[in-house]
């Protein structure tokens, strides 16, 4: 759906993209994240076809969007960082009024169904100037959706928004998923990227540093520590005894809590298993310690 390569923008003599590659399959969530001043809205912006690229490949769909003339006319929904609305017209008037600018003519219809589907259809007569932040970051996600795009392009829709406006939001995100959509939305709370990306892009000094599938980073980012709960307080002979057990490498204690460090593999779980039943403890939590995104995000992004 969205392909990048080797990407360059500079103003004037500061580069800020110096050669990213990006891939969006279809039916994705891609959360791009980087660090304030990365260059997200740059490389979004270009994207939507909103600025031209100093060089680079960036296939959008079926569209070159560096020969792009008219950004209506590509197939995509932007959101942009802070979206402004005029504050006196209802959510029902800012959607009629948007559905009525582009080329496609929106029918009052769609404007109703898009209402109701981001949950504005109660306010839909109340002035745009009186919702809050998590209601118009809404409603721009409903006037990027409503000419019914198959990519939409967020640039950080939850970033500002309280727990609740951050859930509501992420929550229309995996909505647009359900109907099949693709959607490169940028943010800096990883949180919200984990809960709902299909993909992960970090951008770092210009270029991609990492980009995996959620399902491969899971993977390839598990430590080979576990942390153990007893039900009792460990006797220093059993402790011994799995510290001495075959593929452990070391033991930390604190009361019934325990940190134990493996060598790499599965079979090293069953060997520990064997060993904890041998002492007769009762185990009462038992699991592998996995980085989080944010301990990945600071590792790629450290010394650069
Ligand atoms: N039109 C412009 N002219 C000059 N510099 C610009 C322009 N637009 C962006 N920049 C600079 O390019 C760099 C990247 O900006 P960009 O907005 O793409 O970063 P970002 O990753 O989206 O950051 P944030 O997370 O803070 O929104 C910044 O240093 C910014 O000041």
């Amino acid at each position: 759906m969205i392909e990048v390569k080797s990407l360059k923008k500079s103003f004037k003599h500061f580069e800020v993209l110096n050669g990213l590659n990006l891939k969006v399959e279809q039916g994705e969530i891609y959360g791009f994240i980087g660090k304030n001043g990365a260059g997200k809205s740059t490389t979004m912006n270009i994207l939507a076809g909103l600025s031209k690229p100093t060089s680079g490949i960036c296939l959008v769909g079926n569209d070159d969007v560096t020969n792009i003339i008219q950004p209506s006319d590509l197939d995509l929904g932007y959101l942009p960082e802070d979206p402004r609305f005029y504050p006196w017209l209802s959510a029902y008037e800012t959607l009629v009024y948007l559905g009525d600018c582009g080329t496609h003519k929106i029918k009052p219809a769609r404007v109703h169904e898009i209402l109701e589907w981001g949950g504005l259809d109660k306010d839909k007569d109340r002035r745009v100037g009186t919702f809050s932040r998590g209601m118009k970051q809404r409603l721009g996600i409903c006037s990027a959706i409503l000419h019914d795009p198959s990519l939409l392009i967020l640039d950080e829709p939850s970033s500002a928004l309280d727990p609740q406006g951050r859930n509501d939001v992420l929550q229309l995100i995996k909505g647009l998923k359900d109907m099949g959509k693709t959607v490169l939305f940028s943010s800096h709370i990883l949180n919200d990227v984990e809960r709902v990306c299909d993909k992960i892009g970090i951008i770092a000094s210009g270029k991609m540093v990492l980009e995996k599938s959620m399902k491969d980073l899971e993977e390839s980012h598990f430590q080979s520590l576990y942390d153990v709960v007893f039900e009792d307080k460990v006797t220093e002979a059993a402790m011994n005894c799995i510290n001495s057990s075959e593929r452990v490498l070391g033991v930390e204690i604190n009361n019934q809590a325990m940190v134990i460090k493996m060598e790499d593999g599965h079979a090293s779980v069953r060997s520990l298993m064997q060993t904890i039943i041998d002492n007769d403890l009762k185990i009462v939590e038992f699991s592998r310690r996995k980085r989080t995104l944010e301990d990945i995000f600071i590792k790629e992004v450290q010394g650069l």
